[in-house]
């Protein structure tokens, strides 16, 4: 039984990846997951400078996920793009590379240096982080999206991925397909956490982190119909050219079954991955193979996007 997979030309030798943002922020800790059964990974959301981030407390877990406004704190986009370098083309490993940056010119800045530097793996365009103060998500404004995209493949020529936030309705569904298909992007990935979600502490009657009054991106089973319906919808209006990584809401092989199912290609691990640590590579790959022998599926492709309806 075999969980490998591709996206465009890139070979994956398992579907998982952990997701960006967790436990990804220096290079010992890709190290880790690069050693670790994860068909590679993804490192955290650069900026061109290094940043401190919001002021903690910043996350919180609880009994079925998690909250965060990190606030994008990360060692800053070159010591990123020198991991990538130094660490693509291991078989059957890919570094992906994930830029945010808080304006059109930072993204395009940073994506001029991919496109001179000599990294030729996949980068992950992240429109969608909820956490910078005054700043809203940028794919939920499907013009603007239209715009950086339009002005970045005049130079970008390698190969680009997109990382969504959650949609919440059909319409939203057909505007982000409709804007995506007219670019020559290799995948999406979807979703992010769902944005400005509050958890109360009743007994302190107060919110659990400092930034922003509480509110922050919600992560963990919370987010996981919402995750399946997001992989499902866009599978259903993307050129099939264009692969997908299903993220949000996997804790298990049953997990990432339902999102292959759904139409990934590959899945991406955050919250559950924060707890547990690169093992669940390990439980997961394992759990995800008994239930293909248990169906008779040789291959994630038997089932991919296979999803039935009633
Ligand atoms: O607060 C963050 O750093 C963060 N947190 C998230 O939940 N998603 C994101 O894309 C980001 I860049």
């Amino acid at each position: 039984i075999s969980l490998k997979a591709n996206i465009g030309d890139y070979q994956f030798d398992n579907v998982l990846l952990n997701a960006a943002g967790i436990r990804c922020a220096t290079t010992d800790e890709l190290d880790k997951i690069l050693d670790s059964q994860a068909g590679g990974c993804v490192t955290k959301s650069a900026t061109p400078e290094p940043r401190k981030g919001n002021e903690s407390p910043r996350m919180k877990a609880t009994a079925l996920g998690c909250i965060n406004s990190m606030g994008l704190p990360n060692h800053g986009f070159d010591y990123y793009l020198k991991f990538a370098e130094a660490n693509q083309n291991k078989a059957g490993k890919q570094v992906i590379l994930s830029i945010a940056g808080l304006s059109v010119d930072q993204n395009l800045e940073m994506l001029k240096k991919i496109q001179a530097s000599s990294f030729d793996g996949l980068t992950e365009l992240n429109l969608s982080c909820p956490n910078i103060k005054g700043e809203s998500q940028i794919a939920y404004d499907f013009e603007a999206v239209r715009e950086i995209l339009t002005d970045t493949f005049k130079f970008f020529k390698k190969q680009l991925g997109i990382k969504l936030p959650p949609y919440f309705d059909m319409h939203q569904f057909d505007r982000i397909a409709e804007v995506l298909n007219g670019f020559p992007i290799t995948y999406v990935n979807a979703i992010n956490s769902v944005g400005n979600g509050l958890i109360v502490n009743p007994e302190t009657e107060s919110a659990v982190i400092k930034p922003k009054g509480g509110f922050g991106g919600i992560g963990g089973q919370y987010i996981k119909p919402t995750a399946l319906a997001n992989v499902r919808a866009l599978r259903l209006r993307l050129r099939p050219d264009i692969s997908i990584i299903g993220t949000g809401g996997i804790r298990s092989g049953q997990d990432v079954f339902e999102h292959i199912l759904c139409g990934a290609n590959l899945v991406q691990i955050g919250t559950q991955f924060g707890f547990e640590g690169t093992k669940i590579f390990d439980r997961i790959s394992r759990e995800l193979k008994e239930i293909m022998d248990k169906k008779g599926y040789q291959s994630v492709a038997d089932f991919r996007g296979k999803l039935k309806t009633l």
